[in-house]
């Protein structure tokens, strides 16, 4: 039988504190969180001598991800993508706040979605310390909270003209498995996990502080965000198409033209873009083989404007776009 509206508004208020419930009951702990879930806000305590970094990403169904994405995946990404933005920054993450709009209070998927989240968040030492829970199409939207040494974040303004642009990992495979999915094709199961478990890179970050004069991660694709990094520091950039790193996944599912389209431009990678004066490179090196991650220099910082991507012969490559953008159609 039907309910009516105030019964129906009770169940709700009951789903809505069942649901944060179960989020509290799991949300990690530190002491650095002086009051955690279940005031109205959280009171946290910032180390002496450090400032506190702040980032915010959301996910949409549909927009981020695909709807029959599983819940646990969507958690993991969902804390993921902002960890990497952290990383760029050269941040040790601490905290986080989860803003959920799920369309009914389903527990499984909850339970599910947390197994995700909460993985990596242990993972990195990270206590989920506040959130809201609304009813609403499928959305999640993190805030994630880490700390610097004061006066030392990587930033996008500092790149100058002789630097080398580097990148890390591998770029490409998760715009390959959405366009395996988008073709109604079987997705490679190593490029669906590069799309749906990004790995951010926190430990690259962290071991790029004086070293790096300039850092973005690649969420968009690598030549809008290189472009954003050029555009804050007033310079340009060149980068050469055939040393974009690809992984054995990516190589054996595409022919050359279709995969740098997705490495240069295909986004959702969380891969980190660098610039670094020429004197670093050994360094660099090193530390990409003590951090076990590939490091790759791609290109260099010039004066002027733009990032143009070449060809081996050094004629330019055009791309149909630099990347990702909301709200084109
Ligand atoms: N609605 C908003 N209100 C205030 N600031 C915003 C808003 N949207 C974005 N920003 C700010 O604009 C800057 C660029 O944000 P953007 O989302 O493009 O970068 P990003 O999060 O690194 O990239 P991506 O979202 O592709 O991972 C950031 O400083 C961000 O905090
Ligand atoms: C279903 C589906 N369609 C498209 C994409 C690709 N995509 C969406 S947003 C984005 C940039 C980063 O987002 P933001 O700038 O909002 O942080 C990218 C590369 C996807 N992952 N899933
Ligand atoms: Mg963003």
């Amino acid at each position: 039988m039907a309910r009516g509206g105030s019964e129906r508004r009770a169940a709700e208020v009951t789903a809505e504190f069942d649901l944060i419930e179960r989020i509290r009951m799991r949300a990690g702990a530190r002491s650095d969180v002086i009051l955690g879930i279940g005031d109205d806000a959280a009171l946290l305590q910032v180390p002496a001598g450090k400032q506190l970094v702040v980032a915010m990403d959301t996910l949409n169904e549909g927009v981020h991800f695909p709807p029959e994405t599983m819940a646990a995946d969507i958690g993991w990404k969902s804390l993921a993508v902002n960890l990497s933005d952290l990383s760029a920054m050269g941040a040790q993450p601490a905290w986080c706040t989860l803003s959920l709009s799920l369309p009914q209070a389903d527990r499984a998927w909850l339970d599910e979605f947390l197994d995700g989240f909460l993985a990596l968040a242990a993972s990195h030492g990270v206590a989920l310390v506040g959130g809201d829970t609304t009813r609403g199409p499928l959305s999640v939207c993190v805030t994630a909270h880490g700390f610097v040494d004061e006066g030392r974040a990587l930033r996008r303004d500092g790149a100058r003209p002789g630097d080398d642009v580097w990148v890390s990992g591998t770029l490409g495979d998760a715009a390959a498995a959405l366009a395996q999915w988008r073709d109604g094709e079987p997705v490679v199961s190593a490029l669906k996990t590069r799309l749906d478990r990004p790995t951010p890179r926190t430990a690259l970050g962290l071991a790029l502080h004086g070293i790096a004069n300039a850092c973005i991660d690649v969420s968009d694709g690598l030549l809008a965000d290189l472009g954003h990094v050029c555009r804050s520091s007033g310079v340009g950039a060149e980068i050469s198409v055939m040393e974009l790193p690809a992984s054995d996944a990516l190589l054996g599912a595409f022919d050359e033209g279709t995969r740098f389209i997705f490495q240069a431009t295909g986004g959702d990678d969380y891969e980190l873009c660098f610039a670094a004066p020429e004197h670093c490179r050994d360094a660099i090196e090193a530390i990409g083989e003590q951090e076990r991650i590939r490091v790759t220099r791609i290109g260099r910082i010039i004066a002027g404007q733009g990032v143009r991507a070449l060809r081996r012969d050094g004629s330019p490559w055009a791309p149909p776009s630099a990347g990702y953008t909301h709200f084109v159609s």
